[in-house]
């Protein structure tokens, strides 16, 4: 049974698209990159700039919130919208990925994921309708299918398990979802690991069961590039062109590059947070280490014609003494730096799609960085 469509398919330039998705908490403009809110907040980085830097939806994290302050309690609260602040769209995974890889003790049967809890060392089972039934009480407006994902490289009958569980798991995530009012969503995610029979096999189960949107998922787990761009080939011409398709914890500036430029429309990845409490910042001339000597007595900014205030006006000298000297602002501008650099990327994106002039811009940028920071 065919579920509403909420996407509207703005414009194509070769296989790259830009388009609208209508959620109940507001529109998001695509290709988009969704920053990741951890437990409920955005690692050192206020909602505040997270919306001046455009981002137009940001991921909750069910696996973490489940645990504490739990889902229910946060229903009680109001929703995710109103426990955090944030006013705007927001996205949950089902909290399978997570627990494989951040618990212990963890175990993957038909009924669901069980585990223990890495906070209290409870006993957790994780099944496709408690993760949905978690999913709606945070109140996101579009919730992901429980699935299992397999890191790379595995073994074929592995793979093929997994691929066959999640298929299994999708059905149920959905009859669990029927109860959701109109308006908010659930992704399917397409496993098959580097094998491209499988890839096929995955995303056509999913579209003969139907779903808002369709995430390609079992990627970003260590392949190369190459593998990962070659699966989205394999999968992206046999979903439906006319509903979004989200490519799970990607990635770098060049890899939502060359996934746009294979039909993909949405993107996340815990790297602009993450990399700027490291002390590294994502610019037009590739990444920069702040923590390297050579910036200690440069006076000029990370990008002085970037749109973004931190990145026009703090010099590099100063964002390395605060990296170095261990500075909690060191972590937050960088990562407000790294954020905003994303959505700027984003936005060229977006506009350069409309124009049909996408292949021009991603030479742009790849010349950009190519040349370096100097
Ligand atoms: C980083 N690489 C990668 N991530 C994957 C993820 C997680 C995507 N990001 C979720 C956020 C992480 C931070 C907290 C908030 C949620 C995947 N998730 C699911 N369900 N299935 C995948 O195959 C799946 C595959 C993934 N590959």
């Amino acid at each position: 049974m065919s579920l509403p469509n909420h996407f509207d398919l703005v414009a194509t330039d070769g296989a790259a698209r830009t388009g609208r998705l209508t959620t109940p908490h507001g529109v998001v403009r695509t290709p988009v990159f969704m920053p990741v809110g951890t437990a409920g907040a955005m690692k050192g980085v206020h909602w505040r700039e997270v919306r001046d830097a455009g981002a137009d939806i940001v991921l909750g994290n069910t696996y973490h919130l489940m645990l504490r302050p739990g889902a229910e309690r946060i229903a009680a609260l109001g929703g995710l919208q109103v426990f955090t602040g944030w006013q705007g769209p927001m996205l949950t995974d089902s909290g399978g990925f997570q627990v494989m890889s951040l618990s212990e003790l963890r175990k993957v049967s038909e009924a669901a994921v069980t585990f223990r809890s890495h906070i209290d060392g409870a006993k957790i089972e994780l099944s496709p309708e408690r993760s949905i039934e978690v999913q709606r009480l945070l109140g996101s407006d579009i919730a992901m299918q429980m699935d299992e994902c397999v890191r790379l490289p595995a073994e074929r009958d592995d793979i093929e398990r997994a691929m066959q569980l999640s298929l299994r798991w999708a059905e149920r995530s959905k009859r669990a979802f029927e109860t959701a009012p109109p308006g908010y969503m659930l992704f399917g995610i397409a496993q098959g690991g580097d094998i491209p029979e499988l890839r096929q096999a995955s995303a056509r189960g999913l579209v003969d069961i139907g779903f808002h949107g369709y995430a390609i998922g079992g990627l970003a787990v260590g392949e190369p590039q190459s593998v990962m761009l070659a699966m989205i080939e394999e999968v992206a011409p046999i979903l439906p062109p006319d509903r979004p398709r989200y490519l799970m914890g990607v990635g770098t500036p060049d890899d939502l590059l060359e996934a746009v430029a294979r039909g993909i429309d949405m993107f996340d990845c815990v790297m602009p947070t993450r990399n700027g409490r490291h002390g590294v910042a994502f610019t037009r001339f590739g990444q920069v280490n702040l923590r390297n000597a050579r910036h200690a007595d440069d006076p000029r900014p990370l990008d002085e014609e970037s749109p973004w205030p931190s990145a026009r006006n703090c010099s590099r000298a100063y964002l390395h003494h605060l990296v170095k000297s261990g500075e909690t602002l060191g972590a937050m501008l960088l990562s407000e730096i790294n954020i905003a650099y994303y959505q700027q990327l984003m936005h060229d994106i977006r506009s350069a799609v409309s124009e049909g002039r996408f292949a021009d811009l991603r030479e742009h940028i790849r010349a950009g960085w190519a040349k370096g920071d100097i």
